[in-house]
């Protein structure tokens, strides 16, 4: 039986998603929220107004998953505490990580995380363009699922591929990864030069450049550059930097307009653009989007100043 532990919005969609295919276990780390869920068949803190299956079965506390595949829809900064308290009881299975980012304490990412923490599992990567809620309603969906194990990966993709969730797969989980982590970098540029009200040709150039970094970077890790140009890269790019529906674009959006943003909501892209930056400065990959959304992120610099520092880079050949 597959286990999905985390009942955020990602994983409660997915958990809605597979229970299409069979019974699904969810774990939340809180017991009461755990409760709610059980009594209420919703997740209102999390996912609100969506049913929660019957075959979906709510628990908390210690981990007690089967033999069958686990997926981590933990944020990216959360993981590795995550699998410091559980990663033992999780040993000799698939592990998917369902979350998008770079671990500033590591510089690892998802997958690097998992080999670290639980080396007799087989680590995976589910990403991609989807909305929690897209998922959620049944709306059609696809995905990257990214395994260096063919076996294991081609299992996985035929395990979590239910009817409005079609996945694509890949070894090359680097790739599928970096796609995932950078493209909120980017999300949050755009954000912030719309809020800012300065125009759509300036997001379109900024997704474009950013892409090109995205590459930049992912290809001196050993990225194959198709998987970039797929799902997992230019596929979220393109839905992350377009819709106020992505909480990165949003946050973007809240530097552009300089409101408040509320601090509670997961928003992956802040720690990852500190986290890149410092593997891409260390490798001397140039990424000035990057450079400029954490200068945003940390307060360093205005949006018009970010937007001054790029136009003002010496010109090159694209
Ligand atoms: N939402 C979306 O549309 C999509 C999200 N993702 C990715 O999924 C990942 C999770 O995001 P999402 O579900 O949206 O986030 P949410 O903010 O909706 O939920 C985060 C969940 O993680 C739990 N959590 C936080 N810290 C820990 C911890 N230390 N140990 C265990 N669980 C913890 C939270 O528990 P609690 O409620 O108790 O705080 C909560 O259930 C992110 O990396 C995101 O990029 C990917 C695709 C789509
Ligand atoms: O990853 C996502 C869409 O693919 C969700 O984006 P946000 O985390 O910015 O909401």
């Amino acid at each position: 039986m597959i286990t999905i532990c985390g009942a955020g919005a990602f994983g409660t969609a997915l958990a809605v998603s597979l229970a299409k295919n069979g019974p699904v276990i969810l774990w939340a780390r809180d017991a009461d929220h755990a409760a709610e869920m059980r009594a209420t068949r919703q997740n209102a803190r999390r996912l609100a107004g969506v049913d929660l299956p019957e075959n979906i079965t709510l628990i908390s506390g210690p981990l007690t998953a089967g033999d069958g595949a686990c997926l981590l829809a933990i944020p990216m900064q959360k993981l590795d505490g995550f699998l410091a308290g559980f990663g033992a009881s999780l040993d000799n299975r698939p592990l998917v990580a369902c979350c998008k980012g770079v671990d500033l304490a590591t510089g690892l990412g998802p997958t690097g995380l998992i080999d670290a923490a639980c080396p007799t599992a087989t680590a995976a990567i589910l990403t991609g363009p989807s909305f929690a809620r897209d998922i959620a309603l049944g709306l059609p969906t696809a995905l990257t699922l990214a395994c260096a194990d063919e076996g294991t990966g081609k299992a996985l993709q035929s395990a979590l591929t239910t009817p409005n969730l079609r996945l694509y797969r890949t070894i090359d989980t680097t790739g599928a990864e970096l796609g995932g982590a950078l493209k909120n970098v980017i999300a949050i540029a755009c954000g912030a030069v719309i809020g800012a009200g300065l125009g759509e040709s300036a997001r379109a150039a900024l997704m474009t450049r950013g892409f090109a970094e995205m590459n930049r970077l992912a290809r001196a890790l050993g990225a194959q550059p198709d998987t970039l140009a797929g799902l997992a890269g230019f596929g979220d790019l393109a839905l992350t930097c377009t819709s106020d529906q992505s909480r990165n674009y949003r946050f973007g959006l809240s530097i552009g307009q300089g409101t408040d943003f509320d601090p509670s909501v997961t928003v992956e892209g802040a720690a990852t653009a500190r986290a890149v930056l410092a593997r891409a400065t260390a490798m001397k990959i140039d990424m000035p989007i990057t450079h400029a959304v954490t200068a945003l992120v940390n307060g360093e610099l205005r949006v018009d100043q970010a937007m001054d520092m790029l136009l003002s880079r010496p010109l090159k050949e694209e």
